[in-house]
């Protein structure tokens, strides 16, 4: 049988993997593969914005182990399983993080050339924003971003009562300063979802030197005398053999990449030798495994105005209508219009994010109340820097195994007193005359939980809190191969031709939302790769 070759690998075509398979194409640094476990995103579900409830589906159902901490729950940490990966199923808001997080890559864990003021062209070399441009933004890259269209009136009146609270109103989330609340940026265009595939991958599509698989999961990596030189993989269940002239890149998520690694040799000796498999590279793959924690906090509202019944009977209809003949309405929207950050512990910077939707979330709630309800709201409230690390393992050298994520949540002490203050900040935004006027009752937590009793608040916290699907850090970079997986051009430490580019490079999570700068981190780890070549 002849083996198929191609100069470049890339395995996942998520959120970065379209990104540098994309450059590689436009650079025209020779054959590109890319394969993707997923299938095609081409279902007008991953086209409408409001299409999440649906395309959630098409996920991964990774879940963490249960925990004592939070009430042993097992957690689910859902990523993207088809083309865009994560970026063809998120909520598409658009923001980069703080200035300070991208600094303390460079200052805390060595990584040079990682700080904000170099990583800051790679964020406007990817933005093709419609209203933003200057020293933070830029308007020719292929990432669409859009100002909301629907500005609901629970969300103005949330936005109102932010500023009651004392925050100034923020324009632009990823400019000079976060802190504040306003209308949130989105990965949309025209009406449309823009997903890395719909934009990247799209614009290089036809091009002959790509070959996109789907449907196809790449198992291990081939490694021999220290290089890596292709891949196995299943092609719809079969297993194949592909080489790699000139390089193999994993950008299959921080789940995901971490499993090759491991399933390929790479990674803690002491856990591959338990699993009998044959170690090429004694690298901590899988550890620095964290996260964003949220909790919610739902109300129901005194008028019906709320999105709840707007995708059922006529409705249904007419919103589907009007995005087809006009791309406008509320579908064409992502139901995440405005959000805040806040400073809640004087670090000088905000350390909380609230995410406010007009409606009440029976689709990612935790504590399943909503369901039970009509017409309200929800205020998801997360902690934007966790300091609690877990880790991931394989179970068994089976590639249909799921890998045990032993996420250690609420590990550090000061994560819960982080939550505690994210659902302060929620319930002081209910209290504010523009939102108070509009609350029925406040459900979530209920009653017996008051705004300054930490104890019931570490209660409902435990209990309800939930991953924010932001999973980070698994292969962390750094400059030593004893507490980093990856050097400073995103190789892996020790072999040659392989390279991790996609969220589980960070070495710590971004104050923020984590897409845009996984396309940041993908656009300057295709860089360097294009100029190694
Ligand atoms: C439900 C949800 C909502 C979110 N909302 C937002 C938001 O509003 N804003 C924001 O900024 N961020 C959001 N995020 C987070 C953000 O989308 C992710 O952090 C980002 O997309 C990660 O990009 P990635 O390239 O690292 O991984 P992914 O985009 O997940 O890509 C990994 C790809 O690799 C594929 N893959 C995995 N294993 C294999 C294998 N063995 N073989 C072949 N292919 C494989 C996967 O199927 C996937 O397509 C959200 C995420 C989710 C899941």
């Amino acid at each position: 049988m002849q083996v198929k070759e191609f100069d470049y690998i890339v395995c996942g075509a998520g959120s970065a993997g379209c990104v540098v398979a994309t450059r590689l194409i436009e650079q025209n640094k020779g054959t590109v593969l890319l394969l993707e476990a997923g299938g095609s995103d081409q279902d007008f579900n991953y086209k409408i914005p409001a299409g999440i409830p649906v395309v959630i589906n098409s996920t991964w159902n990774y879940t963490t182990e249960p925990d004592a901490r939070t009430h042993h729950r097992e957690m689910s940490c859902a990523q993207g399983k088809v083309l865009g990966g994560s970026s063809s199923v998120n909520g598409m808001i658009y923001l980069r993080g703080q200035a300070e997080d991208y600094d303390e890559w460079a200052d805390m864990y060595g990584c040079t050339g990682w700080d904000f003021q170099s990583i800051l062209p790679y964020f406007k070399k990817s933005e093709n924003n419609e209203s933003l441009s200057g020293e933070y933004h830029g308007t020719q890259g292929h990432f669409v971003i859009s100002d909301t269209r629907l500005k609901h009136p629970l969300t103005r009146a949330f936005i109102k009562a932010g500023q009651e609270l004392g925050l100034p109103y923020v324009n632009d989330f990823n400019g000079q300063s976060q802190q504040g609340v306003g209308f949130y940026q989105h990965n949309i265009k025209n009406g449309e979802r823009g997903s890395t595939s719909r934009t990247y991958l799209a614009s290089v599509r036809q091009n002959p030197q790509l070959t996109v698989q789907l449907n196809t999961q790449v198992e291990k990596v081939l490694v021999e005398q220290g290089k890596a030189t292709g891949i196995e993989c299943r092609i719809n269940g079969t297993s194949t053999v592909i080489k790699a002239r000139k390089g193999v890149v994993l950008s299959s998520g921080s789940i995901g990449s971490a499993k090759i690694l491991l399933l390929s040799g790479i990674g803690p000796k002491e856990h591959l030798d338990s699993l009998g498999i044959e170690v090429k590279q004694d690298l901590p793959v899988g550890k620095n495994y964290h996260d964003h924690l949220h909790t919610s906090i739902n109300a129901t509202i005194k008028r019906p105005i709320s999105l709840y019944g707007e995708d059922k009977g006529l409705k249904r209809y007419k919103h589907g209508l009007q995005w087809l003949l006009f791309r406008e309405g509320v579908v064409a929207s992502s139901v995440l219009e405005g959000g805040a950050f806040m400073d809640s512990n004087h670090e000088g910077r905000p350390d909380v994010q609230a995410m406010f939707l007009p409606v009440l979330d029976v689709f990612d709630d935790p504590s399943g109340q909503g369901k039970n309800y009509t017409h309200g709201i929800t205020l998801k409230m997360c902690h934007l820097r966790p300091k609690s690390r877990g880790q991931l393992y394989l179970r068994s050298k089976n590639p249909d195994d799921a890998v045990r994520i032993e996420a250690n949540l609420l590990e550090h002490p000061d994560d819960l007193q982080g939550l505690i203050r994210a659902t302060q900040f929620g319930l002081d935004l209910l209290q504010q005359p523009s939102l108070s006027n509009e609350i029925d009752e406040v459900f979530a937590p209920d009653h017996t939980v008051k705004r300054d009793d930490v104890v019931a608040l570490e209660r409902f916290v435990r209990e309800y809190c939930k991953t924010t699907y932001h999973p980070v850090g698994t292969c962390r970079m750094g400059q030593s191969p004893q507490d980093s997986v990856v050097d400073l051009n995103l190789k892996v430490h020790g072999i040659d031709q392989l390279s991790v580019i996609d969220c589980s490079v960070f070495p710590s999570i971004p104050s923020a939302n984590t897409n845009a700068p996984t396309v940041a981190i993908a656009e300057k780890g295709a860089d360097v790769l294009i100029q190694r070549s």
